[in-house]
């Protein structure tokens, strides 16, 4: 792709091509020496640098730009493997980055990004799951602010400089902490209003204390941006906007959340946009949010998959009935080989995150942890920080932990069921395999699902080893004797909840299952069988209704398959909501939901863009039409 973008820009460009061309040139990874001279420093990611050396080879680079003259600047030019090389950081940054953070090597982005310090410049920035783009955006913006903004104004503390905005509050207290350890040493003071805390105590401290960083959440933030006039204010002295996990935030609906708070910083300042996938609805945004002559820098070779290549990758298609010996058993010998290793299972609902753990409770006795959105936010944080710290435990989780969280050593990733989309299950998977470490991810679907696959073509996915045992596995009577007592102890009503919110997930699956819409119910009834009902739940023909099934699909299904009434109530009719979806977080949400999904599709599926920046002598209009930003705007 970028042969394509810069054969179409020379004739426009002329000599602004070769500028590009050299933008471009900075995006060529080392080669592996300066890599392995950093092995000491940071060995698991410099074994990562190393398996991806042929990510941006030379000679890939070479028949893109097709001119010798281009191809030697090219070849001369490497990138910087460490941060003592950016020789423009402040003393402080770099202060921080050797004594707090004791980092001595960069990830690839963090080199693809710091090396162009100093710079002000817009940044769309896409780089693997788990690779470093905290501080690969940190870094930058503390270096803008050092440098725009006035050392008296600085001196003051009264003004937010940087503005983060993450989609999960688990991902926001995060980055605060990240944020914290960085600006350690100029004394700068960092904020994070998330919701589920109190607003009063968040505009106290905001009164009471400096203010130089500020990570949200984009509902709180706007809360405060409508109610706090002094919030306003502060938000005044913005020099950057971070939007961390772009993608997500539009997939949240988020879109009018984020306009909002763009509408209230200043219009001179820098914004930058990192995410680990690049879907159609972030493109609608960075449009109206980033300069047209932004910097595009992605970090993943075209010709690879978007997952991280140290992480083993399969999946496994079976009924029901089959799926909870089969992830006891995956589980247990993944335990055997990894028992201090961390074990993420994600659902597709808060219901049947409870529901998993709870059987797990009787299953194991590996410490056990469930995060979705029903715990308050206290809880989530001590789960959260308590899962962090912890060794060789399990923690079931909807997917308020898909994205962004870094837990240390998780060395599997069990998806129950389908995700919500492809960039989900990269996001989700890449809570392994981080900082260069290994890792294992395993996807179980029922044959309903298998479809599914469809989407994942260019991921590296096998069938997984465990599941070729299912007989075996089946016959394995201490386990089965196992799960008679884990299902009998469970709650019908969290049975039941779980059941609806099944239903909820999977009729708004659609865009990928080819099943006829009544095959849910009836794979309702085997997952809920499965898992200790006795028989299914009666439904309402209004619930039934509300979730598309009309009175004769309904019917039909309670004839062939048992939906007849125990005289409870439908759920629908008591308001329960228990079958939304997980996706998030949370009371965060802002009311609309924006857009559909983009199927799945990598933003540079087809091509080979790396870095690449508008001209910065160009005018800044965007009426050109070969235009980088447009070209960008163009592709799916
Ligand atoms: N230069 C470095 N050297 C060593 N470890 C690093 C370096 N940079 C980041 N890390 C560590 O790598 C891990 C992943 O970093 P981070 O969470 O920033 O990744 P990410 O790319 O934002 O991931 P995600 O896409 O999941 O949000 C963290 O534990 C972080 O502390």
């Amino acid at each position: 792709m970028s042969f394509r973008i810069l054969s179409a820009l020379r004739p426009a460009l002329g000599l602004a091509a070769k500028a590009q061309t050299l933008a471009l040139s900075r995006s060529i990874p080392r080669s592996i020496a300066p890599a392995v001279s950093a092995s000491k420093a940071f060995p698991a990611l410099t074994s990562y640098l190393q398996r991806s050396s042929g990510f941006h080879s030379h000679s890939i680079l070479s028949q893109a730009v097709d001119q010798e003259a281009l191809s030697e600047e090219v070849a001369e030019e490497e990138l910087p493997t460490r941060f003592d090389e950016i020789k423009s950081l402040h003393p402080n940054t770099a202060k921080a980055i050797k004594q707090v953070f004791k980092y001595e090597t960069m990830s690839k982005v963090q080199s693809e990004v710091l090396s162009l310090l100093p710079t002000d410049s817009d940044m769309f920035v896409k780089a693997k799951t788990g690779t470093g783009k905290t501080l690969a955006f940190l870094i930058p913006a503390l270096e803008t602010v050092m440098a725009k903004t006035d050392k008296k104004v600085l001196s003051y503390g009264d003004t937010a400089t940087i503005l983060i905005v993450s989609p999960t509050r688990e991902l926001a207290q995060q980055i605060a902490e990240e944020a914290r350890k960085l600006v350690g040493p100029y004394r700068f003071n960092v904020h994070c209003l998330v919701g589920g805390e109190s607003k009063g105590l968040q505009i106290k401290k905001l009164n009471s204390k400096r203010v130089d960083i500020v990570v949200g959440t984009p509902g709180r933030l706007n809360d405060m941006i409508e109610s706090v006039g002094e919030f306003r204010r502060q938000l005044d002295g913005v020099k950057t906007l971070i939007l961390d996990e772009a993608d997500q935030l539009l997939d949240m609906g988020f879109k009018d959340s984020i306009e909002s708070i763009v509408e209230a910083l200043p219009k001179e300042r820098q914004t930058l946009f990192f995410s680990a996938t690049v879907s159609k609805q972030i493109k609608s945004i960075a449009r109206t949010s980033l300069k047209p002559d932004f910097t595009f820098i992605d970090t993943v070779d075209p010709n690879e998959a978007n997952t991280n290549l140290q992480v083993n990758q399969s999946f496994c298609v079976t009924p029901y009935e089959q799926q909870l010996p089969l992830l006891a058993r995956i589980i247990e010998e993944h335990k055997e080989k990894n028992p201090n290793g961390k074990v993420m299972v994600f659902l597709p609902t808060t219901r049947g995150t409870q529901l998993y753990a709870s059987l797990f409770e009787e299953l194991t006795s590996y410490r056990l942890f469930s995060l979705h959105s029903k715990k308050s936010q206290d809880q989530r944080t001590r789960t959260s920080d308590r899962f962090r710290k912890s060794r060789g435990s399990i923690m079931f989780t909807s997917d308020v932990s898909a994205r962004g969280v870094d837990y240390p050593d998780v060395s599997l990733v069990v998806q129950v069921g389908i995700p919500s989309s492809k960039e989900q299950y990269i996001h989700r998977v890449g809570r392994t395999g981080r900082a260069g470490k290994t890792g294992e991810g395993v996807l179980m679907m029922t044959p309903m699902e298998k479809s599914f696959l469809d989407t994942m073509s260019d991921l590296p996915l096998v069938h997984n080893e465990t599941a070729k045992n299912m007989d075996e596995i089946m016959q394995d009577e201490r386990l089965m004797d196992k799960l008679t007592v884990a299902k009998q102890a469970q709650d019908p009503d969290m049975i039941h909840d779980a059941f609806t919110a099944y239903l909820g997930y999977y009729t708004g699956r659609t865009d990928v299952l080819t099943c006829p819409k009544r095959d849910i119910l009836e794979s309702a009834k085997q997952y809920i069988t499965s898992l200790g009902a006795d028989e299914p739940p009666h439904l309402s023909e209004s619930f039934l209704t509300k979730l598309g099934f009309n009175s004769r699909g309904s019917k039909s299904s309670s004839s062939r398959g048992g939906y007849s009434s125990r005289g409870r109530d439908g759920y629908s009719g008591r308001g329960r909501e228990g079958y939304s979806r997980d996706s998030s977080n949370s009371r965060d949400r802002s009311p609309s939901r924006f857009g559909g999904r983009d199927g799945g599709r990598d933003f540079n599926g087809g091509g080979r863009p790396k870095r690449f920046s508008n001209d910065r002598s160009n005018s800044r209009g965007r009426t050109d039409s070969r235009d980088f930003s447009d070209q960008f705007f163009s592709r799916d």
